[in-house]
């Protein structure tokens, strides 16, 4: 597998397409639509918080937008590409909905966190120095270490988490999507882990998507008012272009592309003097 860079190390750019939704509608088979006409245009480094009561069809977005679902119409596209010409899938984190496991369920936290390279079906395969130094990084990214050889049933529902965004995590994705990361966790708890997805937004080049029922939270971090809505789907945002770095950086991309225009100037100059 190609090596990616860690995602602390990840210089964002700020312009990229991540996530492009044009026109897309969807209904399950024999239902009326769950939505209709939904545009979305989602860059790197872009926070954004997806509320909407219940059934207004946010999981269902969700679930098109890694794949799991076709849309009836219109297109998706992801890092630029059709979705159905999409490969990369290792760039994406997605933590789905109520994850809880049965306490029953003999898989530890390494192993869980592991899985996140090869998929569900591939749980207990044998696992390489590589595989084991990846999870060590995304479990000492998210504090679990001390938690690595219990079983993950035996966890709490807070630490279940972390576990889950670990395991997200184990690839470097570019972009995290988040489905209800807190639902059923105390506020105190819910409160770290904001903390620390937000601490990831602001110092790590990670785009977001997340669904919340947290009103407060979104709202604090991602404004009163929602960037758009389509019927019950309110879409919050934080653009990248508000972040200190994205802006430092694109000075830098400026200046590097100015430099560049320069260095290649002085080149097809000199190669021009031996030329002529
Ligand atoms: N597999 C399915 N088959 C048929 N209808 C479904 C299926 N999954 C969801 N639905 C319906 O689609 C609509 C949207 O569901 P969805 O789970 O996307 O809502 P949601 O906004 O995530 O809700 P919640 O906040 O309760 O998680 C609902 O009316 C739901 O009943």
């Amino acid at each position: 597998m190609q090596q990616s860079t860690p995602f602390w190390e990840r210089e964002p750019d700020c312009h990229q397409d991540i996530i492009t939704l044009d026109n897309v509608g969807f209904g399950y088979q024999g239902q009326r639509q769950v939505m209709s006409g939904l545009n979305l245009s989602v860059k790197e480094r872009d926070f954004v918080g997806l509320i909407g009561s219940n059934g207004a069809g946010k999981t269902t977005l969700l679930k098109m937008i890694v794949g799991l679902l076709k849309p009836d119409t219109g297109q998706i596209r992801l890092f630029g590409k059709p979705l159905p010409e999409f490969k990369q899938w290792e760039k994406i984190g997605y933590v789905p909905q109520k994850n809880a496991f049965n306490p029953l369920f003999p898989a530890t936290v390494r192993e869980v966190v592991t899985s996140g390279l090869y998929g569900r079906s591939r749980l207990f395969r044998r696992l390489s120095k590589a595989d084991l130094q990846k999870a060590d990084d995304a479990m000492h990214a998210l504090d679990i270490e001390n938690l690595a050889a219990k079983r993950i049933g035996q966890l709490s529902g807070g630490q279940q988490q972390r576990v889950f965004l670990a395991r997200a995590l184990i690839n470097n994705p570019s972009l995290l999507i988040l489905d209800e990361p807190t639902v059923g966790i105390d506020a105190e708890t819910q409160e770290g882990f904001f903390h620390m997805i937000k601490h990831m937004h602001q110092h790590h080049n990670i785009t977001f998507l997340m669904v919340s029922h947290d009103m407060e939270m979104i709202r604090s971090y991602l404004g009163q008012k929602p960037a758009a809505e389509y019927g019950k789907l309110k879409f919050y945002l934080k653009h990248s272009h508000e972040l200190q770095d994205c802006v430092e950086n694109n000075l830098t991309h400026s200046l590097r592309g100015l430099r560049q225009h320069m260095d290649n100037g002085r080149e097809v100059a000199r190669v021009g003097s031996v030329k002529y």
